[in-house]
This record gives structure tokens, C-alpha cells and sequence, in this order.
């Protein structure tokens, strides 16, 4: 049964962690787990749109380091998306849930165009609304187009789905003793610049009042149990 307070939610689901124990790519047991989790909340219920990731294939950034053109690099992020997404679309499919993969760029044959419109309509006919190719802008990043289309679409929560359990008071990746929080407000976590996501995600949450979650991706129970009470995640409100 879905919760009234947190009905139609977004997850944003790491690229990087999609490739599981692996430096690059997908390992199709992680990508099975987590289409899992989503076709069980939306049989339960709740109204699921996704934003992935392309961090498990490719990041701008990394190749205009080496001088070439950061516009090109970023298509080219954008694309990985897209092939995140049609992945997770079909595995999400193939465990009998119901996808419809949108696209930022246009590609007809291979996704639909997004309009908050059409993808609003997925998710009121209990489908799961998979947005691929970022907010379709060089220069920004995942995070930021999962907080845009969770605030277009009305959602009532952003869930970040990630390698780390929450938010610290510094990369827990190389400070063992970073201490996380349960809560935190957007003030903070911008003024003391934590970069578990981007500035810019974290500031339209705050000017649309959108709550975020980040959360582990590879706990059991996910985002289910998280608004039941029982998981663990940071609350950014
Ligand atoms: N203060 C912090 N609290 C928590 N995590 C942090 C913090 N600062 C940096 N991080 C790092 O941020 C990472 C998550 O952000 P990142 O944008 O790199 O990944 P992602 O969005 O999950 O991946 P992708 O770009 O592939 O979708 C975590 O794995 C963590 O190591
Ligand atoms: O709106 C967007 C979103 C993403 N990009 C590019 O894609 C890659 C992958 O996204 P991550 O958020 O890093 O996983 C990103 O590095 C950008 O190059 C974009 O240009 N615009």
C-alpha cells in the first residue's frame, strides 16, 4: 500500500553503481535487483519515475580534461544515459512491470520524446516513467535533471539512489571518519559545500520545497523501507 504523504516519487539511480563490482558497463545482476525494487513499488502502489545515471560509462568532464570539446563530451554522457535507461526499461519489463522510456534528445526510434505531460500520464496510468538524456543541456548532470523532473512532474520526494548511505560531513569514500547525518536542511548541505550532488540540483529542490533522500542502492528493502521508516537515508528538507 502506498503512503498518501510520498505517492508519486523519483529515483534517480546512480550510473556508477549500476556497474556493480565493476569499473565500467552494467552487471545485469545489480541491474535485475534494482528494476526489481521499482516494479515492486509500483505494484504497490506508488507512482515511480526514474532518472539514471551515466557515470558507469561516461562523463563529460573526462574528456574535455583532455582538451577535447566539452560539448561533444557532454552528448556523449547523455547518450550513456539513454543506454542505462533502455536497460533498466527492459529489465524492469521482463520482471513484468510496465516502462515507458522518455528521451530528452530526440531519437524517435529509440524513445519517446519527454513532455511532463506525457510522462505524467505513464505514471497516473501506474506505468514507470524512465527519463533518459538528462535535463538534454551540456554543462549540467544527472542529479540536477532528476531534481527538474521530479519538480515538473510533481513528485512528492527525490530519491537519490547511490554508493553511499546517506550524506556526511565529508566524502565517506576517503574519510572513514565522516560523520552522516539523518536530516539536514538545503542551507546547510550547500553552504558547506557537500558533494554527494550537485549545487545546482540541491538549490531547485530547495526553491520548489522538494525533499531529498539519498540513500544506499544496494540495501535490501530500498526506497520502500525508507518511507516505511525503517531504511537508512539523509533527509535534505
Ligand atoms: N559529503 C558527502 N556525503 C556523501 N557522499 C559524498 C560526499 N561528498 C562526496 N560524496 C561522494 O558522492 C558520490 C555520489 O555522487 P556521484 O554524483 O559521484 O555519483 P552518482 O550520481 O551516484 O553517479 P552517476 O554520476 O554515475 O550517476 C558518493 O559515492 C560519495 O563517495
Ligand atoms: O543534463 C545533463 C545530464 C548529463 N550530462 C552529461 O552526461 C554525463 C553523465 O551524467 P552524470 O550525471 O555524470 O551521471 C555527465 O557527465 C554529462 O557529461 C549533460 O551534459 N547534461
Amino acid at each position: 500500500m502506498a503512503s498518501q504523504s510520498l505517492k508519486r516519487i523519483l529515483i534517480k539511480v546512480s550510473g556508477e553503481a549500476l556497474a556493480g563490482d565493476e569499473s565500467f558497463g552494467i552487471e545485469s545482476r545489480f541491474l535485475d535487483e534494482v528494476a526489481g525494487q521499482l516494479v515492486d513499488l509500483s505494484q504497490n502502489g506508488y507512482e515511480v519515475a526514474i532518472v539514471v545515471g551515466g557515470g558507469n560509462i561516461f562523463r563529460g568532464m573526462s574528456v574535455a580534461a583532455g582538451g577535447a570539446d566539452r560539448v561533444v563530451g557532454d552528448h556523449m554522457g547523455m547518450l550513456a544515459t539513454v543506454i542505462n535507461c533502455l536497460a533498466l526499461g527492459d529489465a524492469i519489463r521482463r520482471l513484468g512491470g510496465n516502462a515507458r522510456v522518455f528521451s530528452n534528445l530526440v531519437m524517435p526510434d529509440v524513445a519517446d520524446h519527454f513532455t511532463a505531460r506525457e510522462a505524467r500520464k505513464t505514471l497516473e496510468e501506474g506505468g514507470i516513467a524512465i527519463c533518459s538524456g538528462g535535463t538534454g543541456n551540456p554543462f549540467f548532470t544527472t542529479d540536477t535533471a532528476a531534481a527538474l523532473k521530479a519538480v515538473e512532474l510533481e513528485c512528492d520526494a527525490l530519491f537519490k539512489g547511490t554508493k553511499v548511505d546517506g550524506v556526511y560531513d565529508a566524502d565517506p569514500a576517503t574519510n572513514p571518519d565522516a560523520k552522516r547525518f539523518d536530516e539536514i536542511s538545503y542551507d546547510e548541505v550547500i553552504s558547506r559545500d557537500l558533494k554527494v550532488m550537485d549545487m545546482a540540483a540541491f538549490a531547485l529542490a530547495r526553491d520548489n520545497k522538494l525533499p531529498i533522500f539519498v540513500y544506499a542502492l544496494d540495501v535490501a528493502g530500498g526506497v520502500q523501507a525508507i518511507i516505511e521508516g525503517k531504511g537508512l537515508s539523509t533527509r535534505v528538507g
